[in-house]
């Protein structure tokens, strides 16, 4: 299905009950289980050694399953090497098995452990979080609500934060959170899983560092049909994320030295009505410097002169004008419908007039209201939506809520309801497809969250969807690119400063 830009920047992401899977065969593998617990801790004192070379004093806090166990393995190789360590248990059940041998060696090495206690100065330069990992039932009760701001606070008072393999409070399988640590580090063990790169988790868990313990040598041993028994989830054979840190090296729309402007495509844009013509100006511009071959922005009369000026290489045309329509759109049009469009009757009648064209869309903004509004409606094949997490809660009747906890069951539901990609916009957007293909993209750039930024993403993908005509690719390409240039664009402008817009000054 990617077929131009190449699988190498993806790597899947996983559920917990798909590491439960993994987790059992690196055990039947294993002569002696406990050997993988064991080697998590060799790979924490590893990265601590790599991280922080110089600290002496470290703060374990540690629950009682073997996110614990990790834990209390990793303050006896620290207290082997002779420096400070002190273990807080939080535990309020009883450990068994790998988690209980684990208290028990720490305990014989003699290494200092003591009941948690929320009044208590850190004295740890490095804290590490090994409360709870994938084995979390979330939400968190008042007393490890406690422990987390705990660790939280010494984060403040200077020291640094690793968390074995998820940080607390976050649901592994959505990255939803609500009491989370705030990591500088994640070490996830065996797989990287979902909640490490999707909605809170991308950013609780700091710099995510994987550590497969063996795992991947038994996964590239498998057979595809094997590997989709894992049951990654049960729309899904398998989640990808997508890296854009590696994307520097594809540009939106590759240009071929002996080609000519047909080549990419034509973009009209539909929208701006009264008071909303920045809208329908920033996505027609988008589309132009993401690279279509030509660009018509097709609008309320009282915008041309105004996108006229901003982009003479746009073509705008005037609603209005009774041959507007034939001038503006070309058999080989992608449409972008929403921004700006409003909710007016202006913006209704366009709709469904655009609607009618049966061209390829991406519909963005208010468009998603009107498509809302419909009973029964299908999207020209080969559309793409782009709703963020309120218009996704309207098309779906669901609550905002249940759509941040469950960012992959909606995007795939809106996918199989409209026949269509969906991009479900957050922090890091989900990419779904009605086959149950779905990637993760985008990592959290605040300098987006500003009025504008989703006008600008319609109009990239409206490019990208005239170039490389298939939807899913085109949103993978599109929602990169526009969080990558984001990340270019605030550490050379600043945060404050930097204007949707100014994205597409760092597409090249
Ligand atoms: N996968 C692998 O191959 C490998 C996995 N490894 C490591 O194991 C970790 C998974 O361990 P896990 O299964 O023991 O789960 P974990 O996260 O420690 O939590 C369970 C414990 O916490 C408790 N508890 C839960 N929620 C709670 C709450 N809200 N409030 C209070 N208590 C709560 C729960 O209590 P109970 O349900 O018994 O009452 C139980 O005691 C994994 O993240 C990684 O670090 C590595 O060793 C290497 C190989
Ligand atoms: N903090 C953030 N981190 C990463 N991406 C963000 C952040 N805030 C917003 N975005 C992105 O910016 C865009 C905002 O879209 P949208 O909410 O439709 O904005 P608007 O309607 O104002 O144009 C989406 O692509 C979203 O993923
Ligand atoms: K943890």
């Amino acid at each position: 299905m990617i077929k131009h830009i190449g699988s190498f920047v993806a790597q899947p992401v996983f559920t917990v009950a798909a590491i439960r899977q993994i987790e059992k065969r690196l055990f039947a593998a294993e002569r002696d289980p406990f050997a993988v617990m064991q080697r998590a801790a060799q790979m924490l004192f590893k990265h601590i050694a790599i991280n922080w070379p110089d600290s002496q004093h470290f703060v374990i806090v540690v629950g009682g399953g073997n996110n614990g166990g990790d834990g209390l393995l990793l303050a006896r190789l620290l207290k082997q090497a002779e420096l400070n360590v002190l273990v807080l248990d939080c535990a309020t059940t009883e450990r068994r098995g790998d988690a209980l041998k684990a208290f028990d060696l720490a305990l014989a090495d003699g290494v200092d452990i003591e009941p948690f206690d929320a009044l208590r100065v850190c004295v740890g330069s490095v804290v590490v979080d090994g409360v709870l990992g994938i084995g979390a039932r979330l939400p968190l009760d008042d007393v490890l609500c406690s422990v987390v701001d705990w660790i939280n606070r010494a984060k403040r008072a200077g020291a640094s934060v690793m968390a074995i393999d998820l940080p607390t409070g976050v649901d592994a399988d959505t990255g939803y959170a609500q009491a989370y640590v705030a990591a500088d580090i994640t070490l996830s063990m065996v797989q990287p899983k979902i909640g490490h790169v999707l909605g809170v988790g991308s950013i609780a868990s700091g710099r995510l560092v994987n550590e497969s313990l063996g795992s991947n040598a038994l996964l590239s041993a498998m057979s595809e049909e094997d590997r989709s028994s894992l049951a990654v989830a049960s729309f899904s054979e398998q989640i990808d994320w997508f890296d854009v840190a590696q994307l520097a090296k594809h540009k939106p729309c590759p240009r071929f030295a002996d080609s000519h402007k047909g080549r990419y495509g034509h973009v009209a844009v539909f929208g701006g009505d009264h008071g909303y013509g920045g809208a329908a100006i920033m996505a027609s511009e988008a589309a132009a410097k993401s690279g279509a071959g030509t660009v018509a922005l097709m609008t309320r009369g009282e915008h041309v002169a105004a996108s006229l000026v901003r982009n003479p290489n746009v073509m705008a045309f005037d609603l209005a004008h009774e041959r507007a329509m034939s001038l503006g759109i070309r058999k080989d049009t992608v449409v972008v419908l929403g921004p700006g469009l409003g909710r007016e009757e202006w913006g209704e009648a366009l709709f469904h007039r655009v609607m009618a064209l049966s061209l390829p869309l991406v519909l963005d903004a208010d468009g998603l209201f009107w498509l809302a509004q419909l009973s029964d409606a299908s999207l020209p094949e080969g559309s793409v939506i782009t709703p963020h997490l309120g218009e996704a809660a309207r098309l779906l009747g669901w609550r905002i809520d249940d759509i941040n906890r469950s960012p992959i069951e909606a995007s795939a539901a809106l996918a199989k309801q409209y026949a269509c990609v969906v991009v479900l916009k957050g922090l890091a957007s989900v990419i779904a497809n009605p086959q149950g293909q779905v990637y993760i993209a985008g990592k959290s750039e605040p300098v987006l969250s500003k009025g504008g930024s989703g006008d600008v993403l319609s109009g990239m993908l409206g490019a990208t969807l005239a170039y490389y005509k298939t939807p899913l690719e085109a949103a993978l390409m599109a929602v990169s690119w526009h969080n990558y240039a984001a990340g270019e664009m605030a550490g050379k402008r600043g945060v404050h400063r930097a204007q949707p817009y100014d994205v597409l000054e760092y597409l090249d």
